[in-house]
């Protein structure tokens, strides 16, 4: 009999609600270096600023976690209840059970007598295991509905927080406060708080009990009990910094596999499977050789904790003896058993306080990234008298707007320009010249450091959010489709659009043929992010979700995806229906929109550094026409590789789908007439740099 031994029949059945494992099993830290072999250049690195995975008990947090349970202040006070009864329940089983044995069982009673303490406890045990019942029932619901709303309170905030917050953090991380720091939070909600206070109670009326019968003996299991925790603490401790490197090597294991899938490619393209094969042997190898070194620590420090703790009980048994045999002191034997069942009561919290406090360590460091997360405020929000736009004509101007990520590091420079309703703007310059910048600030997603931008006349500091994106159109180059049909896609830019009214905008972009040949028609499942259409159809998906909006302003990132010939025809065709009337806004990768522009806006370093339309900048021989001519060289020298490898062309397409020979002009010397491929457009806009943030 003793902390470990007799712990199951009585004391420990206040087990936490939820049973996943050890803490040790489920801690994710750094793991020891020496542990982790080399791994080659495929092989994902280790994250090294990892978040800290404890954090020392904080009231401030506590109190703020516990007034998400107020709510359900009903259910929450019951379980107090079933907590209290539960920390007497338990010492009163082992009460009867030596006031059975020390009573008619020592003194030779009759059978009746026996019987009757044993319907006693009988009754009391099963009085015990309703509350139990209660008390885990409870705490799960109870749990389960903090995280539920905390869930939805970060859901509902990430909602509203503006694209800088999106490209400053990690998508991972926003996912890990949702998943495992909300774990963390309903475990300490519902195990910590009420396992500790189920576990202190015990202890203390045990405690006190003791105390009346001998207090003596009390003294020394008093002593013991710091001793015991600090052992307990000790080799838990051992066992947690082992199961880290297994949860170290089991993330490199499952990311290699993830990554290798999602690259099979790029493997098989540069026969990279031998190689890929290794590395996730090796791996697997290692994480093995952790798994088993953990599981000998375990065969090893359990025995060792559980022996410490029978020491304790043996110290106790020779002193408790000597007590009874002592003629001086006398002491009771039958004392002597209702201590011991007492002393188990006592010490068997212990552990799994040590446990629970653990548990309450990294429940603090979840609830102080989750709450940090809810309290970060949007650099900016809707002012507080902003009104709604009324319905735009569609006029867009930007008044000296200057603009930078990091309003220490300017990106825009003094921008003026006016799009007059209906007309169509076309951004061109080199990779980091600021095209997706200025689109960011006309979507509102950023906000200009000093001039303003207006939507007929009105400044985009006083309008609210919502209107002005209700009568804006948002079409990106990665274009995104959500898991579901085409139809469930395309709504998504006006909800309450009619089945009629979505089939009527592929109508309208004269692509309903493309859409309706397929299996299912409109109900035609997209896969995850539109994996079962083709690049072309996605594209399509995306012009009839904007064409249903039926937006006054538009925004579109050309695509420079090569497609095939007659799906980019149909594409042009269904685009230039797209923007007719709207005031459009294009990241150009196409010669056919940047000629049909009203206004080309040529930028470098954040500057307008030339404006007009097609034929006036290519009549101006600067950087515009520069440009061109670059544009055509690399579409000629990618198809050159091509043509020298062999290998099916990315341009073959380009050659007879684009918009024809350049003008004379911006020919490059000594070159034949060249086409414009969108795939090697060398100021081409890639995706504005939030629709993927931190990816
Ligand atoms: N989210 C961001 N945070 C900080 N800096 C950014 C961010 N996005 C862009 N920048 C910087 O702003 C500058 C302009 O970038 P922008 O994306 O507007 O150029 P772009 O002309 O659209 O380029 P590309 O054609 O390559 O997409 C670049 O120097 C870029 O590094």
């Amino acid at each position: 009999m003793g902390p470990g031994t007799t712990s199951n029949t009585i004391a420990s059945s206040e087990l936490p609600a939820s049973s996943k494992g050890t803490p040790e099993k489920t801690a994710v830290a750094s793991a020891s270096e020496r542990a982790i072999p080399k791994l080659s250049i495929t092989a994902p690195r280790r994250d090294d600023d990892r978040e800290p995975d404890k954090r020392p008990l904080d009231l401030r947090l506590i109190t703020r976690l516990l007034s998400y349970t107020r709510p359900y202040a009903f259910k929450r006070n019951v379980l107090f209840v079933c907590v209290f009864l539960r920390a007497f329940q338990l010492p009163a089983i082992a009460w009867t059970i030596g006031a059975v044995i020390e009573g008619p069982i020592a003194g030779h009673a009759e059978f009746s007598s026996i019987l009757a303490g044993a319907l006693g406890l009988l009754l009391l045990a099963g009085s015990t295991q309703v509350v139990f019942h209660f008390r885990q029932r409870l705490a799960l619901e109870l749990g389960e509905a903090v995280i539920h709303d905390l869930r939805n309170a970060i859901f509902a905030h990430l909602q509203r927080m503006p694209m800088s917050f999106f490209s400053k953090t990690k998508i991972g991380r926003i996912i890990s406060r949702v998943t495992s720091d909300c774990e963390a939070l309903r475990v300490g909600v519902q195990d910590v708080l009420f396992v500790t206070l189920v576990g202190v109670g015990q202890m203390m009326v045990a405690a006190s009990v003791m105390l009346y019968y001998d207090w003596a003996m009390f003294s020394v299991v008093a002593a013991i009990s710091p001793v015991l925790w600090v052992v307990n603490q000790y080799f838990r401790k051992q066992l947690s910094g082992a199961y880290r490197v297994v949860q170290e090597s089991f993330s490199r294991l499952t990311a290699t596999l993830a990554e290798s899938i999602a690259g099979i490619r790029v493997t098989q393209g540069f026969v990279r499977e031998e190689l890929n094969t290794k590395l996730f042997r090796d791996l697997l190898a290692w994480h093995g050789e952790n798994v088993v070194k953990a599981a000998r620590m375990e065969g090893r420090l359990l025995p060792l904790l559980e022996l410490s703790s029978q020491s304790f009980i043996v110290a106790l048994l020779l002193i408790g003896g000597y007590r009874v045999l002592d003629p001086d002191i006398a002491k009771p034997a039958g004392e002597l058993i209702y201590f011991f069942f007492l002393a188990n009561i006592f010490f068997s919290p212990i552990q799994i306080l040590g446990n629970q406090y653990n548990q309450a360590l990294t429940a603090m460091a979840g609830a102080e990234r989750v709450f940090a997360l809810l309290d970060e405020k949007p650099e900016w929000e809707d002012a507080p008298d902003a009104h709604d736009l009324p319905p735009l004509a569609g006029k867009v101007e930007f008044q000296g707007v200057s603009f930078g990520y990091d309003p220490a590091r300017p990106v825009l420079h003094d921008i003026d320009f006016t799009a007059e309703p209906g007309q169509s703007i076309a951004l061109v310059g080199r990779t980091g010249s600021g095209k997706s910048s200025i689109i960011n600030l006309i979507a509102r997603f950023y906000r200009p450091q000093s001039g303003d931008v207006k939507f007929d006349g009105h400044s985009t500091r006083e309008i609210t959010g919502d209107s002005l994106h209700h009568q804006m159109g948002i079409v990106l180059q990665q274009n995104f489709l959500f898991t579901g049909t085409i139809r469930e896609n395309i709504r998504l830019g006006r909800p309450s659009a009619t089945d009629e009214e979505v089939r009527q905008a592929l109508v309208d972009l004269d692509c309903i043929d493309l859409m309706e040949s397929l299996p299912s028609g409109l109900d035609t499942q997209v896969g995850e992010r539109g994996a079962q259409l083709s690049l072309g159809q996605r594209q399509l998906v995306c012009f009839a979700r904007a064409m249903v909006a039926q937006p006054r302003i538009l925004i579109l990132d050309e695509a420079t995806s090569s497609i095939d010939t007659l799906t980019e025809l149909r594409i042009q065709r269904s685009l230039a229906k797209l923007l007719a009337g709207r005031t459009s806004f294009v990241v150009a990768h196409r010669l056919s929109t940047i000629r049909d522009a009203s206004l080309v806006l040529v930028l470098e370093q954040g500057k307008i550094i030339e404006r007009g339309t097609h034929d006036q900048l290519v009549a101006k021989r600067g950087e515009y026409a520069s440009l061109l001519a670059q544009f055509a060289r690399g579409a000629q020298i990618v198809e050159a590789l091509h043509i020298e490898r062999n290998q099916p062309t990315m341009l073959e397409s380009a050659t007879t789908h684009v918009e024809g020979p350049l003008p004379q002009e911006v020919q490059t010397a000594g070159s034949p007439p060249a086409t414009i491929a969108p795939s090697v457009t060398p100021a081409a806009m890639t995706e504005p740099s939030d629709a993927n943030p931190s990816a």
